[in-house]
C-alpha cells in the first residue's frame, strides 16, 4: 500500500465514520474521525457545539484539524459531511491524500434518517424536501472532488469495507 492517507467523504449518514473505522481495522491503520476529534476537543456533542459556539467555530476547527492531518502518512480520515465545502480542505485532501467518496441514493438515505436526525444539527428543523435539496447540492461537490467513488446502496458495512480494502490493494 502507498504512503498517502485515505479520506472518506460523502453526505451525512453515508457511512464515513462506520466504514472508515472498519477499513482502518482491516488495514491495521490509524483512524481519525474529524467530527469525533472536534467533539473531544470541545467536550460536547456536535449539536451542542453548533448551538453554543456556532457553526463558524466548528468549521474553523474542522479546517485546521484536516489541514494539519492530511499530510500525515498512511492513516484513514473520515471527515464531516460539510468539510468539502471549504476550498482549503478540498485542496489539501485532493493533493495529499486519496479521497474516497461514499455515495448512496436519496431513496436509501431516507431509510436512514431516523438514525441521524438527533445528532446532525443541519438536518434539524428541515422538511424532507429541504433535506433532499441539501443532499442534491452536496452531491455536486462530492461528485467533482474525489479520486474513487463507491456506490453503497443495498450493501452492508462489511461488504463495503471489504470492497474498499480490495480496491486499495489493487490501486496501491
Ligand atoms: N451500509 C450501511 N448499511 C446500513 N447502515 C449503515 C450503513 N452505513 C452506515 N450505516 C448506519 O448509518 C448511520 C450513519 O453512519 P455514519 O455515522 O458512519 O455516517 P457518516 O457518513 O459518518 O455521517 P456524518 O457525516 O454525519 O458523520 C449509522 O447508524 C450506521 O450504522
Ligand atoms: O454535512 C454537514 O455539514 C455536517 C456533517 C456532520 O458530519 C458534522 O460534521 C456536522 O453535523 C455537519
Ligand atoms: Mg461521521
Amino acid at each position: 500500500m502507498g504512503e498517502k492517507s485515505f479520506v472518506f467523504i460523502g453526505f451525512m449518514g453515508a457511512g464515513k465514520t462506520t466504514i472508515g473505522k472498519l477499513v482502518a481495522k482491516k488495514l491495521g491503520s490509524n483512524f481519525v474521525d474529524i467530527d469525533e476529534e472536534i467533539e473531544k476537543q470541545y467536550q460536547m456533542p456536535i449539536t451542542q457545539i453548533f448551538n453554543k459556539i456556532g457553526e463558524k467555530a466548528f468549521r474553523d476547527r474542522e479546517k485546521s484539524l484536516i489541514t494539519s492531518l492530511a499530510e500525515h502518512k498512511q492513516q484513514i480520515l473520515s471527515v464531516g459531511g460539510g468539510a468539502f465545502l471549504q476550498d482549503e480542505v478540498r485542496n489539501v485532501c485532493l493533493s495529499s491524500c486519496i479521497v474516497i467518496y461514499l455515495n448512496l441514493s436519496w431513496e436509501s438515505w431516507k431509510q436512514r434518517l431516523s438514525l441521524l436526525i438527533e445528532s446532525r444539527p443541519l438536518l434539524q428543523g428541515k422538511s424532507l424536501d429541504e433535506m433532499e435539496e441539501l443532499f442534491n447540492k452536496r452531491q455536486e461537490i462530492y461528485n467533482s472532488n474525489h479520486h474513487y467513488k463507491i456506490e453503497t446502496d443495498n450493501l452492508d458495512i462489511e461488504e463495503i469495507a471489504d470492497s474498499i480494502v480490495e480496491m486499495l490493494k489493487l490501486v496501491g
